[in-house]
């Protein structure tokens, strides 16, 4: 753990090619990002003082999860304010999580220099997408609970889903549970259906045919066809599955919702037809039992993200927004329970990690700029706009991931006891400081306080995911995995 304030990194000096292979970024935008942070050139980026960093550049609206009412604790506490001491129950509560993106700002503000680091779309339209995707799409479905969808493997034949209940809401999407009104295949007869929300700004009539109206419209695209693009392309057990679509067209064209909208005039509704997980996120199970979930399960819950994240990184993907709410579970906790000593534990996968909307593909070596990622969970590279390794980003997210889980609160936000002036500090100061100690485990001898240890430090010292699946705390678990045997004997089938 580093606490000290004479250890903070020197200012990186970077060369202009450093920057040149991210597509994420352009040279105006570094400039941009740059000057935000008080300094003149990108080339060598001067880390900001602390105490002019209390927030992420380019913060989002924040609309609080309205998964919040669907608590399985029946009660309400008095929930201190987000700044300070919480546990994860008050946070669950609080519904506190902001999620930060510079990739897509509420509008591309020139006067404000706002940081847009979504890549520019540069396709012109063609109709000829519209054309083949007219027939099938009905966007002015008369009854809202029943989709209309398409399977991946099958854009053609309509299947039928009706509503049953709103089970969350993030900043970009609401998600429902919806279930098949025909006889289908078993996995698809309970589906999740998570449904794009559009910034408020794409909404507005007045800006439509703007130059910033359409810049914004063609980065929330090319997000949501990266992400269809890329959860397509997985195949993991602890990986939440995409199982279709609203309209084949959000498949097959690169540009679909502005040749959508070529034809309707209006923002067509997406629809990503999902695996359902009814166990609730993390968050929420961890909250319902007041943060004091049993190591074993702690164990078993980190071991199949690992394994995921690590089938990530092998396929070159980084997800760039691992927290507790989005690891989702299979079953609720009190099934686990039960299900704990069957001789079949080890042949289900009881998590599916979800959320994939800043999830990039990346090359072997490639460093990304984009500042991304939830405010309590983003890495001190991350912060600083410094060009970082997406996947030692995602492995200290794994460290506050675990921290949390085990010691029942945030590692960045105000320990127990602080002083006032501690707890005014920001999150994302403590975060530039690497600024987080053990206290409800500080004389506890753990395995897995090593990998909160290796992973909450300065990214020259941190644990790739290869590491922490090694470590004593992760590995035999992980091995004693049936369902991830088969699918590694899958993969080689796949191969052969
Ligand atoms: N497959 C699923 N099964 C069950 N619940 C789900 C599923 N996918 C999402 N949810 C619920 O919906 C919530 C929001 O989903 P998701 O994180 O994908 O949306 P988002 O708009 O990208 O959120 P955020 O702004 O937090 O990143 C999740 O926290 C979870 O509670």
């Amino acid at each position: 753990m580093t606490n000290r304030q004479d250890e903070f990194p020197p200012a990186p000096k970077l060369k202009q090619n450093e920057f040149a292979n991210d597509d994420t970024i352009n040279r105006s935008q570094v400039v941009d990002e740059a000057i935000a942070f008080g300094d003149r050139t990108p080339l060598a980026l001067v880390i900001p003082k602390f105490d002019s960093v209390n927030m992420l550049p380019t913060p989002m609206t924040y609309t609080p999860p309205s998964s919040q009412q669907r608590s399985p604790l029946g009660h309400s506490l008095n929930v201190p304010k987000r700044r300070g001491e919480v546990n994860l129950l008050q946070r669950f509560e609080n519904g506190s999580q902001l999620r930060v993106v510079s990739e897509l700002p509420p509008f591309a503000d020139p006067l404000q220099k706002r940081i847009s680091s979504l890549p520019t779309v540069s396709e012109t339209s063609s109709t000829a997408d519209v054309e083949r995707a007219a027939p099938s799409f009905n966007d002015t479905e008369s009854d809202d609970d029943i989709l209309t969808g398409y399977l991946l493997d099958d854009l053609t034949t309509p299947l039928k889903w009706r509503r049953v209940e709103e089970i969350g809401s993030g900043n970009f999407s609401t998600v429902y549970l919806y279930h098949s009104l025909r006889p289908v295949d078993y996995k698809f007869k309970q589906v999740c259906v998570k449904r794009i929300k559009f910034p408020k700004e794409l909404l507005d009539e007045n800006v439509r045919g703007q130059i910033l109206y359409t810049d914004l419209l063609s980065r929330l695209e090319s997000s949501l066809t990266r992400e269809l693009a890329i959860l397509k392309s997985l195949n993991h057990p602890c990986i939440v599955k995409l199982y279709g679509v609203n309209n084949p067209i959000l498949i097959e064209s690169k540009k679909p919702l502005r040749n959508l909208m070529l034809k309707n005039k209006q923002l067509p509704r997406c629809d990503m037809i999902m695996s359902y997980c009814p166990g609730g996120d993390l968050l929420m199970a961890a909250a319902s039992c007041n943060g004091n979930l049993e190591l074993w399960l702690i164990q078993r819950i980190f071991a199949e993200l690992v394994i995921a994240v690590q089938y990530l990184h092998e396929n070159f993907v980084i997800h760039r927004d691992l927290k507790l709410e989005n690891v989702l579970l299979k079953y609720s906790l009190n099934e686990i329970y039960n299900m704990k000593d069957s001789i079949d534990f080890t042949h289900k996968n009881i998590i599916e990690l979800a959320d994939f909307g800043l999830c990039k593909k990346i090359e072997a070596g490639e460093l990304c700029t984009a500042r991304c990622g939830s405010e309590d969970y983003v890495s001190p590279e991350i912060l600083m706009g410094v060009p970082y390794d997406g996947r030692l980003s995602d492995t200290w997210a794994l460290g506050v991931i675990l921290y949390g889980l085990l010691e029942d609160r945030l590692p960045f936000d105000a320990p127990p006891n602080s002083s006032s002036r501690q707890r005014n500090r920001a999150t994302s100061h403590r975060i530039a400081r690497y600024d987080w100690k053990w206290v409800r485990l500080a004389s506890e001898d753990l395995k897995a306080k090593e990998i909160v240890e290796n992973t909450l430090t300065r990214k020259s010292h941190r644990w790739d995911i290869n590491k922490i699946f090694l470590s004593a705390f992760v590995k035999d678990t992980a091995i004693s995995l049936i369902f991830q045997h088969r699918n590694v004997q899958q993969k080689k089938k796949e191969i052969e």
